[in-house]
């Protein structure tokens, strides 16, 4: 029953099933009013064609049918008001009801004679002359009953009509913060800006870059440094004017460097630490980002005294512990500054691990956040949270490292001033769905962007299903029509005539990823590998390192490679299957394009896939997917040996069933 309708935004997720209902609901209205149209014109055209003698007999039924109606009320209501008597209601309105009744016996009364009236004869009759009227009738009172059905008053007096209204669409209004953010140039080469040039960073790292060979910041750096910074001016122990620094989100393309937007200014604030402790944080999805992330961090505390350890469980629990702490006297003493983890790991250690203190915890860093925001069943965030003020519940707990979890703003509270912990959000795909940023307990955020929302009073676009996302400058797109069956002829087509390696080509389970890695070796010709959960992390850090060194041509990878993976020289990306996510297709085709260079990426779509997926990238923003037809010609030299290695190929994967 819909006496109170509260129509609410449900994200993008959930947007699909709010449009459905309320499309369902203005398929109805609109059957409903053809139905009505109908009636009208065959009435219409009766009273035109008919002899008076039908338009009698329509008139009859016409006033039948009235009547009908009215005696299905007149029940509805005595129904309705034994329901009332028993539930005891409000008297005034079952007064009302009364006269209502009363008036409508009156009405329904001569009708049932005037039924009566009429015989069989007048229905066959009206049978003949308006076959169409009947059936608008029936599609009428079809609908009826289904509304009915879903307005059926159960023991509740229902104030106002059942007027059958669709379901408005709920737009969405975005917060400020998400709504107009500061805004990140998307070119990246024509907005360098020289690494001296950026306020607040020290000589030291100035060198410290430009020894590792960069020149000039890319913009989401030139953007997000300077106001990481700023958040700390006043040293690691309060925020800017003794206030708490505002969290910051930056939502950027792939392989725009975000990296070492988070990277450089938090070696900068923690470089004038005194003493060492746990006091950055980056969590990221998998191992391989982990160490990567841990990589780049290294790479610029070197000749400082900060020292970063990973947890992503690429060494024992136990090396792991001995390297964020050691006891010495009695003593525990931090060896890490900086901790790069996995959410796994992480919250192991803060569970099992007494050596592993987040007390003095600064920056938390959420890279890929929006997959890390996905990941929040695991709870990591609250764990973090819980270990990063423990301190504060203790009777020592008065001096300026006193920790308490942010309440309310009060003069207590901010007397004396502690710690405060900066929340750093990045990824490429950013959700602007605020009930999913919520989860994060993100303070006062402030947004970078590269995205210029729409401003946070005009509705989104109403063709606009999902988030919107920015696409790497140098990045073309192109889809392949094709079948199933030719789909590893095209990529041997896409390697051996068309010489586009090295090529990172997705799958979208590991059995296709490992039967297309047997078939391309069967066939010959093409050095290749495959990159999925089949492999050890050993084994997949060295495939990814040869990969990079050009020793291969084809990495074939599930969607393992699919994020933040940075590998050096992809000139083209192969969805040779069809990514079912925009994000996952915006990370897929990210591994290429990236720093501002050119790449490639292409989609193998069957027939079927075609609508959808070009819709769905439209709709996401996309600069461009153009068609890139394969001429069956072009296959031609290669089927008969494609041929014989699909028979070698089924033998192959029978011997390794048998192993
Ligand atoms: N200022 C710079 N000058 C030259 N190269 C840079 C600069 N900043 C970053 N890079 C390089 O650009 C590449 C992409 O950077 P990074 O991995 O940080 O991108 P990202 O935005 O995190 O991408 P993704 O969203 O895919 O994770 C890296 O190889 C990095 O070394």
């Amino acid at each position: 029953m819909s006496l109170f309708l509260v129509n609410r935004y449900l994200g993008e997720e959930d947007d699909g099933s709010a449009s459905k209902e309320s499309r369902s609901q203005a398929l109805l209205a609109k059957l409903q009013q053809k139905a009505k149209e109908k009636q009208k014109q065959s009435v219409t055209e009766q009273r035109q064609h008919v002899p008076e003698e039908k338009s009698e007999w329509q008139d009859v039924t016409k006033k039948r049918k009235a009547d009908k109606d009215h005696s299905q009320e007149h029940q509805h209501q005595k129904k309705r008001k034994s329901e009332q008597d028993s539930d005891g209601h409000d008297e005034a309105v079952e007064e009302k009801n009364k006269k209502k009744k009363k008036k409508k016996k009156d009405q329904s009364g001569g009708s049932v004679k005037g039924l009566a009236d009429t015989g069989e004869t007048g229905r066959d009759e009206q049978k003949d002359a308006g076959g169409e009227v009947e059936k608008a009738e029936t599609e009428n009172d079809t609908s009826k009953q289904t509304t009915g059905k879903t307005s059926a008053p159960t023991g509740f007096t229902v104030l106002g009509g059942f007027e059958n209204k669709p379901i408005q669409k709920v737009h969405r209004v975005l917060p400020q913060w998400l709504a107009q953010p500061d805004v990140i140039h998307r070119d990246i080469k024509s907005n360098l800006v020289p690494v001296s040039d950026i306020p607040g960073l020290s000589a030291q790292l100035v060198k410290k870059i430009q020894s590792n060979g960069i020149q000039h910041l890319f913009p989401v750096q030139a953007e997000v440094i300077p106001a990481i910074l700023e958040s700390a001016q006043q040293g690691l122990l309060i925020g800017r004017g003794g206030y708490k620094p505002r969290d910051i989100c930056v939502s950027a393309p792939t392989g725009s460097g975000k990296t070492l937007a988070f990277v450089i200014p938090v070696i900068q604030v923690l470089t004038e630490r005194v003493v060492c402790e746990v006091r950055a944080l980056a969590v990221l999805p998998t191992k391989e980002l982990a160490q990567q992330v841990c990589k780049v961090f290294t790479s610029y505390t070197e000749g400082t005294s900060l020292k970063v350890v990973m947890l992503a469980g690429q060494k024992t629990f136990a090396a792991e512990q001995a390297s964020l702490s050691e006891h010495r006297g009695g003593m525990r003493r931090s060896l890490a500054d900086i901790v790069v983890a996995t959410p796994g790991r992480l919250v192991d250690h803060i569970n099992k691990n007494s050596g592993f203190c987040l007390e003095h915890l600064r920056f938390l860093i959420i890279d890929e956040a929006d997959r890390m925001i996905d990941s929040m069943h695991q709870s990591w965030l609250s764990q973090v949270v819980k270990a990063v003020y423990r301190s504060g519940s203790g009777p020592e707990a008065i001096s300026i490292f006193r920790r308490t979890e942010p309440a309310y703003v009060t003069a207590a509270s901010l007397s004396p001033p502690q710690m405060p912990l900066q929340k750093l959000l990045f990824s490429a795909t950013l959700t602007q769905n605020p009930e999913k940023l919520q989860q994060l307990g993100l303070h006062q955020p402030r947004l970078f962007s590269s995205i210029r929302s729409q401003s946070n009073t005009t509705p989104a676009a109403p063709t606009q299903k999902q988030d919107r996302f920015d696409f790497p400058q140098g990045l073309t797109e192109y889809y392949v029509p094709c079948t199933l069956s030719k789909k590893p002829l095209l990529i041997l087509h896409f390697i051996l005539r068309l010489k586009l390696s090295p090529i990172l080509c997705f799958t979208n389970s590991r059995e296709t990823a490992h039967r297309l890695y047997l078939l391309v070796q069967l066939f010959g010709g093409v050095q290749a590998a495959e990159f999925s959960s089949r492999l050890s992390p050993g084994e997949r850090k060295k495939t990814l390192k040869e990969f990079e060194q050009g020793k291969i041509q084809l990495l074939i990878s599930t969607d393992a490679a699919a994020r933040g993976i940075d590998v050096n020289g992809v000139k083209c990306v192969v969805n040779y299957d069809a990514p079912q996510y925009i994000r996952t297709y915006i990370h897929r085709i990210g591994r290429t394009a990236r720093a501002g260079k050119a790449g490639l990426a292409f989609t193998f779509l069957l027939g079927v896939q075609e609508k959808n997926f070009l819709q769905m990238v439209v709709e996401a923003g996309s600069p461009g997917i153009q068609k890139q037809i394969v001429k069956p010609e072009n296959l031609k030299g290669m089927e008969a040996r494609y041929e014989q290695t699909l028979q070698e190929l089924a033998n192959a994967i029978k011997d390794e069933k048998a192993k």
